[in-house]
């Protein structure tokens, strides 16, 4: 059995993966039309509901043998030893020798998490105890900008996980928000970014949260000083910046440097990984938005979830069902992608946080032990609000010749009852499940008395799978569980291949690039290029054009 760090049996030999690949030669072609016909309480044996999610998964291209195959590769790459190791605070992020404890963001005070011998959990409620007394100060106007005038404005400047969490966190909770203040994200180093984002802003009302865990990063240091021009040109006195800036971040050093105060600096700790983190002080803006009380119901509904997965066998395990579906069809059906569909408006930013959690952790091409894989690992993962996207991309996903697995959320109830808008919106949802499933056939149309069944463009085949997850109304606690079970669906999925999904070296290459490549765009004097062909004349004609500009 697999525990962390030492080398397990290559995946593909496990006998549950080889009695898997067996497997699919023989249910491939099978139909969920076939499925549902032969087992009329499918849609009720395949669905289960934990935390206050409720998941049918009856809409998968699965029989129980599937599942219990699934569930053996499971016990065989040793899920369960993984998990009690990642919430122990072992040091499972084997490049980066770190412990992977978001988990510790949302456990209850009187629990104990070590880390070499150190139990975290203080330090946690410390933090946010000061975030929480922080933002009862701006949300009351008690903290006041330099000249005395009371926050309006939020700017949080960060990029990565120090932006995706709590810019998608801030759009789904915005019902919950204080109405009165004006909260606005910068990432891009695109100066377009900040100046939109800072339009109108008046810098006397104006909080600026530079939030990055190495406070290095190219983009978000160039924004914040950035910011600090643009505020100081206004309040033109340096001590301005303590009333106007805070920071988020593990690096004290830097934040020094910056000119920040480290009494106005908010931390957390090297075992939170960035796309892991918003529910650290990285949520700062988030928490001023929605209020700390609302912030802690989140992670209340985080740690519902965590609680779930640590305890909850795997047949009922929320996330580690979605995981394991997740991976018949990226390494059996050979699904490259994933589409993950909110129908809630609220949700709309969704997808861009999905990717970067799950990209970004499971984009690997070697085992943790550093060996070349020779299977698929993470998919590509996109997606848009339903019912937008029905009218635009979900044609490929019914005619398509590409198998495109989807995942359906809905709630319930809406927050804003506006009849019979949720309604429609639901049937949309209910509808493009049932749809994907059981398509229309040329025999039925034909039944039907359809002249359309001579019509080979108009027959949709259907077998196209799904998850629908469904719960009851968006509230802080919710966005919580949804968050924490898609963070722990990719583990399960990084535990299966063997790899860390808590490092990401193949982002540092381009970094590398692009600071060589910034003094050639920028010098006066021609610079040699060394560069290959292509690249070398890229940047002969930016210099060539931006002059012209
Ligand atoms: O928070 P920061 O240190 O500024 O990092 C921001 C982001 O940039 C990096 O390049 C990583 O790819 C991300 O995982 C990280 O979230």
């Amino acid at each position: 059995m697999a525990t962390t760090g030492t080398s397990r049996t290559p995946l593909t030999q496990l006998s549950s993966w080889k009695a898997l690949e067996e497997h699919y030669q023989k249910i491939k072609d099978l139909h969920l039309r076939d499925l549902f016909a032969k087992d009329p309480k499918r849609g009720e044996r395949l669905s289960t509901e934990a935390a206050g999610i409720y998941l049918d998964y009856s809409k998968n291209r699965i029989t129980s043998e599937t599942l219990d195959l699934l569930l053996k590769l499971a016990d065989e790459v040793g899920l369960r030893e993984r998990i009690n190791a990642m919430f122990s605070g072992e040091k499972i992020n084997v490049t980066e020798q770190r412990a992977v404890l978001h988990v510790a963001l949302r456990a209850p005070k009187d629990q104990v998490i070590n880390v070499d011998g150190h139990n975290v959990i203080p330090e946690v409620h410390e933090v946010l105890d000061k975030m929480t007394d922080f933002s009862n100060k701006v949300r009351s106007g008690e903290w006041k900008g330099y000249t005395g005038k009371r926050i309006r404005n939020i700017v949080n400047i960060g990029i990565g996980g120090s932006d995706l969490g709590p810019d998608m966190a801030y759009q789904a909770l915005r019902h919950y928000s204080d109405r009165d203040l004006t909260v606005r994200f910068v990432s891009n180093v695109d100066g377009t970014h900040f100046a939109e984002a800072t339009r109108a802003l008046d810098p006397e009302e104006t909080l600026f949260i530079v939030s990055s865990k190495t406070f290095t990063t190219i983009e978000t240091m160039t924004n914040a000083r950035t910011a600090r021009d643009w505020a100081l040109r206004t309040l033109k006195d340096d001590a301005a910046v303590a009333k106007h800036f805070v920071a988020v971040s593990t690096n004290a050093d830097e934040v020094k440097k910056f000119g920040i105060d480290t009494a106005n600096m908010f931390g957390f700790w090297d075992w939170v990984g960035g796309r892991y983190s918003y529910d650290s002080a990285i949520g700062l803006s988030l928490m001023i938005a929605i209020g700390p009380e609302n912030f802690r119901k989140m992670l209340a509904g985080f740690h519902e979830m965590d609680e779930h997965f640590r305890t909850a066998p795997f047949e009922q395990n929320l996330p580690a069902l979605l995981g394991l579906i997740g991976i018949w069809y990226n390494n059996f059906f050979g699904a490259q992608t994933v589409a993950v569909l909110p129908y809630d408006q609220y949700l709309e930013k969704l997808s861009a946080y999905l990717q970067q959690l799950d990209m970004e952790s499971n984009g690997k091409h070697v085992t943790q032990e550093g060996q070349p894989v020779n299977y698929q690992t993470g998919p590509i993962i996109w997606g848009q609000p339903g019912t937008n996207g029905q009218h635009a991309f979900y044609q490929l996903i019914h005619q398509g010749t590409k198998l495109i697995p989807c995942d359906f959320l809905g709630f319930y109830q809406t927050l804003n009852p506006l009849p019979p808008h949720h309604d429609l919106l639901i049937a949309n949802m209910i509808a493009q499940a049932e749809a994907l499933a059981f398509g229309k056939t040329a025999e039925e149309l034909k039944a039907e008395g359809s002249p359309d069944y001579q019509t080979p463009h108009r027959v949709c085949e259907g077998n196209r799978p799904s998850n629908t997850l469904f719960l009851e109304r968006l509230t802080p606690e919710a966005l919580g569980k949804i968050i924490a079970l898609y963070e722990h669906k990719v583990f399960v999925q990084g535990t299966v291949w063997n790899i860390d999904s808590f490092d990401q070296w193949g982002v540092e290459l381009g970094k590398v690039l692009a600071k060589r490549i910034i003094p050639e765009l920028e010098a006066v004097k021609e610079p040699e290029l060394k560069h290959d062909s292509s690249t070398n004349r890229l940047i002969e004609r930016y210099r060539q054009f931006k002059r012209k500009a």
